[in-house]
């Protein structure tokens, strides 16, 4: 495996209990330094693949090479500690505490005071909000705010790579352009970033390599220009319609 890989998926077969495989053979490469965008049609299985990839759903066959290393079987913890951080579906920040308080629990597995506090200073300059409202409670903040607040938080572990699953889900145009801005600042920050969206056009529009996945697989992956360029990929992920 070429070094500058962070994350590897192999050949991953996965599935839910006794039910049929939902990811069937799938591979994605995420290179050092990089946002990679999986797209597809509903239930293709875009966020299994995360689980897969954070350890939170255990492959039936295929591997997790983490930074050149085989993760394949490791719990979320294991794969934390070892540079992967998994931003959730939803939102996760806890309302009546601090943005600081919201932050600095990202880095709870460290007792290192000193290195906490320079890392909290990394964050907040990659994410200006985050020092603007640092004492405020969160549930102050708007929804695309409090994405930033999550990702300041998966950050804090000094990750190499961040798995978001759907950042942008609930929030107006204007704030998914933000949220999309803030995952392109992670990435210039030195973060890898797996993402997943529903928001197409506009995620592939902000990211480097886009992996458009059908039936538990990867009919196409490339550079994600070229994706957007593809009328025939873009009926596939933007749910039938023709392109513009
Ligand atoms: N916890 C679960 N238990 C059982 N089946 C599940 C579970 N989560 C997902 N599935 C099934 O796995 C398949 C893929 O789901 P997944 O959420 O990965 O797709 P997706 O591409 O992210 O879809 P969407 O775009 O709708 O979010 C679907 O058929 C879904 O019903």
């Amino acid at each position: 495996m070429a070094s500058d890989v962070v994350l590897e998926l192999k050949g991953i077969e996965a599935g839910y209990g006794k039910a049929a495989l939902v990811l069937r053979g799938l591979s994605v490469e995420v290179p050092r330094g990089t946002v990679v965008c999986l797209v597809g049609p509903n239930g293709a299985g875009k966020s299994t693949v995360l689980k897969v990839a954070s350890g939170l759903l255990k492959p039936r066959a295929g591997s997790i090479v983490l930074n050149g290393k085989d993760m394949t079987g490791s719990g979320p913890q294991t794969l934390l500690r070892a540079g992967l951080s998994h931003v959730l579906q939803g939102h996760s920040v806890f309302p009546e505490m601090t943005v600081e308080e919201n932050v600095m629990l990202g880095g709870y597995t460290s007792a290192d005071r000193a290195a906490l506090s320079e890392r909290a200073g990394f964050v907040k300059e990659v994410f200006p909000v985050v020092a603007e409202r640092w004492g405020a409670a969160a549930g102050l903040l708007s929804g695309g705010q409090q994405k930033q607040v999550e990702f300041a938080r998966a950050l804090m572990v000094s990750p190499d790579v961040v798995l978001l699953d759907e950042p942008s889900m609930g929030l107006d145009p204007k704030r998914t352009t933000t949220v999309f801005e803030q995952v392109a600042r992670m990435r210039d920050a030195g973060v890898a970033v797996l993402l997943v969206e529903q928001n197409a056009r506009r995620a592939l529009e902000m990211a480097d390599i886009g992996c458009v996945l059908d039936l538990g697989t990867v009919f196409a992956t490339g550079p994600a220009r070229e994706l957007l360029a593809d009328p025939k990929l873009s009926d596939l992920y933007l749910g039938g319609r023709p392109a513009a």
